[in-house]
């Protein structure tokens, strides 16, 4: 019989529904991670919250550990890699307290509106001070959303519903789906001129940490209130201080913190500041909603092998599973090539598969090639809800399968439509299980990915190469592949290369200012 450990504060519900299907449970709340370590490998599930920390160190201990299950939406306190690399399944609740959660941004936008914890306080020490707290109205006020996913998107609906302006930024959000939100889309800059209020709503990504820091305050409208239920390192708080000490930001209502638990901070005890204690998914609804679905998930995992919003594993019967294996790789890379190259909200995705791929169950590779294209925009995207959140998102999907070999016996080909333009890479397998890229933006290539990648468009003029190879030698980047393409001599071409260093920030300004270079990313696989 499987063993599950709830090592976080978890509505009943879940050991009910673990117990009613035969699965063994132990609840331990607030163990230390020794404690935590030393009995970790006698489980076979692990259920969480936000407390428990599924560090490296705790997983290499869990020596029957199957799956993670975490009750709510982000999995920053679990090392999702480490697990991965362990065959162990982290799943999570996508959707179950976002209502909830909403809630407390609009609650915690009240609150600052009307200094309602301070004017309690004050007046359960029998102040009275009356004249003290002057609210400002909400109704015509504008509140700025960044973030407009699941829990942004009910936000703007509440926001609206009491007459306030709403005004979005997510790069990925696109226009038809801003007008059904009937919230408009403007760039970050314009969202910071115009809020009277802004809430954050991003999950926590190289893209979002320190969104709001000193340079980003100073474009605010003096005065301007901000709300954060999504993650601490979203806001610098050191930054958040001196502009609440100096007017710029006339209130801050914070329910996630950089360090958790923020039991010290230098923003606590000032006047303008509302803080509660990540409490945005805690209502009984969030907590039944989001504990009832974690444990069936890992109850079906356990019990059945079927795999419900994993973040880490695709869902695969076990029949299909060795024939896909290799084209799983390959459109995992074709998806995630995509995705780091898009700057623009996608409007359409066109799958096409030619040859032996496009005689096999080709759903779960498109499943594949959306959550790699949508991982960069999504933190809680997996195999299961990548197609829902594309369709969500409005971005039109299309597949077609042509089982006639073209000029390769199997061939993924991937085309992405932003509102900025139209962009296609395709892929083969090499020896019936080696993922190759075969061709770039129409330009044929030959290129395996790896770890980190040097992804770069110029103009085909001598000289590039030469310059290009120098600077990367310069910084102590060295070349592991090199693989080049072009449309024409003279014309555009690419370049794909393979190096055993990441590339920094710096690095990539400098290959972008080389003469030919139109474009220039770095990838990582
Ligand atoms: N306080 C709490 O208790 C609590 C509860 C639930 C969720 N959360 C946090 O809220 C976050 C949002 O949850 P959700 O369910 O709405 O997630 P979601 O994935 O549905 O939405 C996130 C949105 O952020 C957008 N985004 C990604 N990168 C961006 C960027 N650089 N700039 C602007 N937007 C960007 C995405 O396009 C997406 O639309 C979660 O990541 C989680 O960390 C906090
Ligand atoms: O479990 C909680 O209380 C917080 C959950 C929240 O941060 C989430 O990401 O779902």
């Amino acid at each position: 019989m499987p063993k599950v450990l709830i090592s976080d504060k978890l509505s009943p519900a879940a050991v009910q529904i673990f117990k009613d299907r035969g699965i063994e449970t132990d609840v331990k709340v607030g163990l230390a991670p020794d404690e935590l370590k030393a009995i970790v490998g006698q489980y076979d599930g692990l259920a969480i919250r936000s407390n428990t920390k599924v560090t490296a160190d705790i997983l290499a201990a869990a020596t029957n550990l199957k799956v993670v299950g975490r009750a709510g939406i982000g999995v920053d306190n679990v090392d999702v890699p480490a697990a991965t690399a362990r065959g162990i399944v982290v799943m999570n609740t996508p959707f179950g307290n976002s209502v909830t959660t909403a809630e407390h941004a609009i609650a915690m936008m009240f609150a600052l509106a009307r200094d309602i914890p301070q004017a309690n306080a004050s007046t359960h020490a029998g102040k009275w001070e009356k004249s003290k707290f002057m609210g400002v109205e909400l109704t015509g006020k504008t509140l700025g959303i960044i973030g407009c996913g699941n829990i942004g998107a009910i936000v703007a609906d509440r926001a609206l519903g009491l007459k306030m302006k709403v005004v979005g930024y997510d790069p990925f959000l696109s226009a038809e789906r801003a007008r059904d939100l009937s919230i408009e889309k403007v760039d970050l800059d314009t969202l910071f001129a115009r809020a009277d209020f802004i809430t954050l709503h991003t999950p926590l990504t190289e893209a979002t940490r320190n969104v709001i820091d000193a340079k980003a305050i100073a474009k605010m409208k003096k005065g301007v209130r901000i709300i954060n239920c999504a993650r601490g390192g979203l806001v610098v708080e050191e930054d958040l201080k001196v502009a609440l000490e100096s007017g710029q930001v006339g209130g801050a209502a914070l329910d996630v913190f950089k360090v958790e638990p923020a039991k010290e901070n230098g923003l606590f005890g000032m006047d303008k500041v509302v803080c509660t204690p990540h409490l945005g998914a805690s209502t009984s609804e969030a907590q039944e909603n989001v504990a009832l679905q974690v444990a069936e998930q890992m109850a079906d995992y356990l019990l059945t092998g079927a795999v419900t919003n994993a973040l880490n594993m695709p869902s695969v019967s076990a029949e299909d599973a060795p024939k896909l294996r290799p084209y799983m790789k390959l459109a995992g890379q074709l998806g995630s090539f995509a995705g780091q190259l898009t700057e623009h909200a996608l409007k359409a995705v066109k799958i096409e598969f030619e040859g032996h791929v496009a005689t096999l169950n080709t759903k779960p590779l498109t499943a594949v090639i959306l959550e790699g294209l949508l991982k960069p925009m999504v933190e809680a995207v997996n195999m299961v809800n990548a197609p829902v959140l594309a369709r969500e998102r409005d971005i039109d999907i299309s597949e077609s399968r042509n089982e006639r070999d073209g000029d390769y016996h199997t061939l993924v080909r991937v085309t992405v439509v932003t509102e900025a333009r139209t962009r296609s890479v395709a892929g083969t397998l090499f020896g019936g299980d080696k993922p190759r890229v075969v061709s770039i933006k129409d330009i044929p290539i030959e290129a395996e990915l790896g770890e980190h990648m040097l992804f770069v468009t110029n103009q085909d003029k001598p000289g590039f190469i030469g310059a290009l190879g120098t600077l990367l030698g310069s910084h102590g980047i060295n070349i592991a592949t090199f693989h080049l393409g072009r449309s024409e001599s003279g014309g555009d071409a690419i370049l794909l290369t393979q190096v055993d260093q990441p590339i920094s920030d710096k690095v990539l300004e400098e290959v972008r200012k080389l003469p030919q270079v139109v474009q220039a990313k770095a990838l990582s696989f």
